[in-house]
This record gives C-alpha cells, sequence and structure tokens, in this order.
C-alpha cells in the first residue's frame, strides 16, 4: 500500500483573526502549518504529502521531495478534490486527508487511523463522542435541547481507499462540512477512530494559545553524553556518586566520577547547554577536586529553569573491573537523592568491553548516558 497524505491550507482564517489566514501565524517557533507539515512528514507509512494551498499563498511553501503544492478552491471540499486530482495518476493507494489547521495531530492518532485502513476498511475518521448537553440558542437564551445520543465531533485526517474517495469526490456536486459527509453521499460506510482532544483546530484567536500549551507538552527532549577518566593512584573510584573500593582511583580534575560526569552531559545535551566543561570549565581551580553531584545539581536546576523535568535516565558504565553489579542499588539511590526521581525511573548498569581497547586493558573507565526530558 502506497499512502498519501494531503493537507488543505487554502482557507482564509477568517473566525481566527490576525494580519495572516491561521495557518501563516506563528506558534511555538514555527507557523501554524509548520507544525503540521512535520507531523505527517514522521510518519514512515506517508510517503508524499500534497499541501493544498490559497492562489496567493502558493509561493509560501516551497516543493521538496516528497511534498508537493497544489491550488485549492472555494470550499473546503474543491481544495480536497484539487489534492485528490493531483494524485490521480500517482499510483497512491491511501490517503489522509487533514486540515492544515490541526497542527497539534499526534503520530498515535495517524496510526489508529491507518490501522483501520489496513484492517479492509474503506473510510475511516477520528471523533469524540459527545458528552455535554447540547442546547439550541438564540444567542442570548436557550431555546431548546438537543439529544446529544449518538453524536459525534468530527476531526481529521479522515483516512480513504484513495479510489474510492476519488470516485466519491468527483461525483460530489456542492458543499459538504468533511470527506467523511462526501464518502457518505457516496454510500461508503465509515469507521469511526477513537479522536484525540489535543487535535483541535485552531479556529478562533484563543485557540492559538490552546495549540501552543499542547505542542509544548509534546516537547520532549533526549540528551546522550559520554565520558573516560583514567586510572591512577588510589584506593576507590567514585562512579555515580558511590565511593567503591578498589586497588585504583580515577584521575581528573575533579572527583573524577565518571558515571554523574556522562549523565550531567546528557542532560546538558538534552537542553542544547553545551557540557560540564561550559560550565565548570577545568581551568578555573575553584572545580579542582568538586564532587560530581555539584555538577549534576547544576544541570537539574537548569533543566527546571527551562521548563523541563527529567522522565528518566540510564547510565551505562564500561570497565572490566570494579563489579558494579553490587554497588548498583546505591548508585541509583544516590542519583535518585540528586535528580529527585523515582528509582524505577533510574537504571544503573555496567558492562565490560571484553578486555578489548583501554577499558579492556584496565588503563580508565568508560560511561555513556541517556536522559529524557519533558515538560514539567
Ligand atoms: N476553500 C478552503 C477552505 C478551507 N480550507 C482548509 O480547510 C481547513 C478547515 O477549514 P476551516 O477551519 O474552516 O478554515 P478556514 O476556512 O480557513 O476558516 P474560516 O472559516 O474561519 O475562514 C483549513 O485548514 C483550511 O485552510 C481549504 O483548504 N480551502
Ligand atoms: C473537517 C473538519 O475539521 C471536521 O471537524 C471541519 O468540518 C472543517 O472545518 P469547518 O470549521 O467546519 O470549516
Amino acid at each position: 500500500m502506497t499512502t498519501a497524505s494531503i493537507i488543505v491550507a487554502a482557507g482564509r482564517g477568517t473566525r481566527a483573526g490576525g494580519d495572516l489566514p491561521k495557518q501563516w501565524q506563528a506558534l511555538g517557533g514555527a507557523r501554524v502549518i509548520d507544525w503540521t507539515i512535520a507531523a505527517f512528514a514522521a510518519v514512515p507509512e506517508v510517503a508524499q504529502t500534497v499541501v493544498v494551498l490559497h492562489p496567493d499563498d502558493m509561493d509560501r511553501i516551497a516543493p521538496r521531495e516528497g511534498l508537493t503544492t497544489v491550488e485549492g478552491g472555494a470550499s473546503r471540499s474543491e481544495s480536497v478534490r484539487n489534492g485528490l486530482e493531483s494524485l490521480a495518476e500517482s499510483g497512491v493507494t491511501r490517503v489522509l486527508i487533514h486540515d492544515a489547521a490541526r497542527c497539534c495531530i499526534r503520530p498515535a492518532l495517524i496510526a489508529r487511523v491507518l490501522d483501520t485502513l489496513a484492517e479492509g476498511a474503506l473510510a475511516a475518521a477520528p471523533a469524540l463522542a459527545v458528552f455535554d448537553a447540547l442546547w439550541q440558542g438564540d444567542g442570548k437564551t436557550v431555546t431548546g435541547t438537543q439529544d446529544r445520543t449518538g453524536l459525534y465531533r468530527a476531526q481529521t485526517p479522515q483516512g480513504f481507499d484513495f479510489d474510492t474517495i476519488l470516485a466519491a469526490h468527483r461525483a460530489h456536486d456542492g458543499e459538504a462540512a468533511d470527506d467523511v459527509e462526501v464518502a457518505r453521499m457516496a454510500g461508503i460506510d465509515v469507521q469511526i477512530v477513537e479522536g484525540d482532544e489535543s487535535n483541535l483546530k485552531i479556529t478562533t484567536p484563543g485557540d492559538f494559545a490552546r495549540a501552543e500549551r499542547i505542542l509544548r507538552d509534546m516537547d520532549i527532549r533526549i540528551g546522550t553524553g559520554f565520558d573516560v577518566h583514567r586510572f591512577g593512584e588510589g584506593d576507590h573510584v567514585v562512579l555515580c556518586g558511590v565511593a567503591v573500593p578498589h586497588t585504583r582511583g580515577l584521575q581528573g580534575h575533579s572527583d573524577a566520577d565518571v558515571g554523574m560526569h556522562a549523565l550531567t552531559d546528557a542532560i546538558y545535551g538534552a537542553l542544547a547547554e553545551g557540557d560540564i566543561g561550559r560550565h565548570f570549565p577545568p581551568t578555573d581551580p575553584q572545580w579542582k577536586g568538586a564532587e560530581s553531584h555539584i555538577f549534576l545539581r547544576h544541570a537539574v536546576t537548569l533543566a527546571g529553569e527551562k521548563g523541563y523535568k527529567i522522565n528518566n535516565l540510564d547510565v551505562t558504565l564500561v570497565c572490566e573491573r570494579p563489579k558494579i553489579t553490587p554497588h548498583a542499588p546505591a548508585m541509583q539511590a544516590a542519583l535518585a537523592d540528586i535528580t529527585g526521581l523515582a528509582t524505577d525511573r533510574i537504571s544503573v548498569k555496567a558492562t565490560t568491553s571484553e578486555r578489548l581497547g583501554f577499558t579492556g586493558r584496565e588503563e580508565g573507565i568508560a560511561a555513556q548516558a541517556a536522559v529524557t526530558l519533558v515538560p514539567k
């Protein structure tokens, strides 16, 4: 199966206000439409995307590998039709039709629609059941109530067998709220897929702030760190905050806690904040012999100041000796104390390098770490 997505963006966004149609307005550091395009570009099944644009906007999106643009029409359904026609000879077998204005679309929702199509549905669309009471009103007073049984709020992406929806659009005359309506007019059954509250359609001015909050909540950061320290004189090594008896010590400007250094660098990395050397220069004598928890505490605090908390962390120590496993619980506890994380979100593990390389020759210890940060 070859899947395409069509992102309709030819509307004028009159209800949203602003100097530009809503899809071109800035949101969380990018244009609304850029978030939408990026969401579909990240789906491996989507081989190509057609962005449907107003004739005045054709130069706002540059066509590129996997992305073409086409002019839209006076109504949403005309715009969709133009997008479908542009794919008519492409060999595409499935299509996802999505509003540019739904920029908080999450991969899991796209996957649910695709899965339903893969199970054999000709049409599948996300929706949320209506739970609030429904009224009729004249703008000022309630004039009646409406039974909400069996009512849904429709969302996009609406997914279809390509030939089926192309034929339905070609046969359709006039307006339609969405492509589900076009499909149903052609007698096609549409499967309801569980929608997502965060998949809002920016429609009114207040929706921009809501969408920005949702996008921010989706901002997950990953960081990695790597460090090495050489063995020297000594009777213990400090690893992840724990003094482990050994026949040698680790050399370094600080206490040479290679595990904590890798972890600290992973946090700085997730924040795009350089590394320990940038925040605690080795040329500065005040950090000579410093305990490494100072560095880790600084990185954790910096993450908090930037609006993130650590979600989980994973440290791997690479050495033949000392054996780490007996000390791993104490290391987890030390890291939990500094980071404020529960120990089931802290992994400390070790491996030998099969006697290969500098760690195999017991010239030093290496450590690597990975961390995820999520919005607080
Ligand atoms: N002629 C049209 C009208 C709408 N759309 C697109 O369809 C989606 C859903 O429509 P809506 O939210 O109603 O957008 P607008 O028509 O732009 O908004 P408004 O009705 O407030 O002007 C939007 O991404 C919009 O750009 C389109 O491609 N072509
Ligand atoms: C297709 C749609 O997003 C389904 O909810 C919606 O109908 C399009 O927007 P409009 O505001 O109804 O034009």
